[in-house]
């Protein structure tokens, strides 16, 4: 555990939350064969109005598929760079799909630089339609990468329904809360490598920046390298290590707005001493772009009022990419606040 020099959460966040030294467990058993929904949604209740952050496990998600990503993410981030480079996220035009190299995208641009490479996919679209659907861009010489990519992604998918059916219970809301909301959701599948850093780390490059989630929810799979951090109520960075056939979730700022602060979009980051090299794959599901998100009626009260404008979700998620892109900064379009009929959250 390290003490914070970086980001606090502010006074209003602070004060209603209980502390943690551990990430919460949860097992997502009594939900996925519906013996005990209510306990889960009592433990996803605790875990994200205090860390923002859970692990879960007996996900139903096959481990040799996760293994198998695990396998074709390292061999794509041993290509060349020159290699690499022919797929970066900018000659997607406005779509956000493709590579981003170490400094290329900073998560707390402000204090650090991001010690990382990564690459994004989404789901397969045939032409440009904004920031968020688009077609993807692929090494030719890897098909299997492509296949066992796709896969995972909707695998992520099928999982960030459940577990999003799980939140909706934990807010005494129907489990189907979401869906009307997510007829072709945001939703982008990344994989990260994160290089050591050894030696005295200069604390202005660190794997990733302390940052909140832009969206609505979080799958992440890590190796067993370790390196993620999450702040607890007092400024102390708390270890997420690695445990075996879990999946790490958090919810990010589209959650936290929609419960009025009630659920914390938690700060989190990655430091990599570990003197090996890291992999891990973040998906990250949101509503559909032009999805309303509003502060529910039941996190609404005198004491409470609303703390937050609604926002499309588009809006809301690529002014965030705006904050971190150098790219997108150089050719900022606002194609994703076009809007087409608001659903509201
Ligand atoms: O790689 C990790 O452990 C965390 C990644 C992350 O926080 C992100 O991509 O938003
Ligand atoms: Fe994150």
């Amino acid at each position: 555990m390290t003490k914070s020099n970086v980001a606090q959460l502010d006074d209003r966040l602070h004060a209603e939350r209980q502390s943690f030294d551990k990430v919460p467990l949860v097992d997502l058993a009594p939900l996925l064969d519906g013996s005990d929904p209510e306990r889960l949604a009592r433990e996803i209740r605790w875990a994200l109005a205090n860390a923002g952050f859970m692990y879960v496990k007996n996900h139903g998600v096959s481990v040799r598929l996760v293994d198998e990503t695990f396998a074709r993410a390292r061999a794509f981030f041993d290509l060349p760079t020159s290699e690499k480079l022919k797929l970066h996220i900018s000659n997607s035009g406005v779509a956000l799909r493709g590579y981003i190299e170490v400094f290329g995208e900073n998560t707390n641009p402000a204090k650090t630089k991001d010690l990382k490479e990564c690459f994004d996919v989404g789901p397969e679209w045939p032409t440009i339609e904004g920031p968020f659907f688009g077609p993807n861009q692929w090494p030719t010489a890897m098909p299997e990468f492509q296949e066992t990519v796709l896969l995972y992604h909707e695998a992520m998918k099928a999982l960030s329904i459940k577990i999003l059916s799980g939140i909706a219970l934990s807010l005494e809301l129907p489990a189907d809360f979401f869906q009307p909301k997510m007829k072709n959701p945001i939703s982008i599948q990344r994989l990260l490598h994160y290089p050591p850093q050894s030696g005295v780390v200069d604390e202005r490059i660190i794997g990733i920046g302390a940052h909140t989630d832009y969206g609505s929810l979080t799958i992440l799979a890590q190796d067993s390298v370790g390196g993620l951090q999450v702040m607890n109520r007092d400024g102390v960075w708390i270890e997420g290590n690695p445990i075996p056939d879990t999946f790490v979730i958090n919810i990010g700022d589209l959650i936290q707005k929609l419960t009025n602060d009630r659920y914390l979009a938690n700060l989190h980051r990655v430091v990599n001493t570990s003197g090996r090299e890291r992999y891990s794959l973040a998906f990250f599901i949101d509503g559909d772009c032009d999805a309303v998100i509003t502060p529910l009626d039941s996190c609404i009260s005198d004491d409470r009022p609303p703390r937050y404008p609604p926002i499309t979700c588009g809006a809301h998620k690529f002014a965030r990419f705006l904050e971190s892109f150098p790219h997108l900064q150089r050719e900022h379009t606002d194609v994703a606040t076009q809007q087409t009929g608001p659903a509201v959250l």
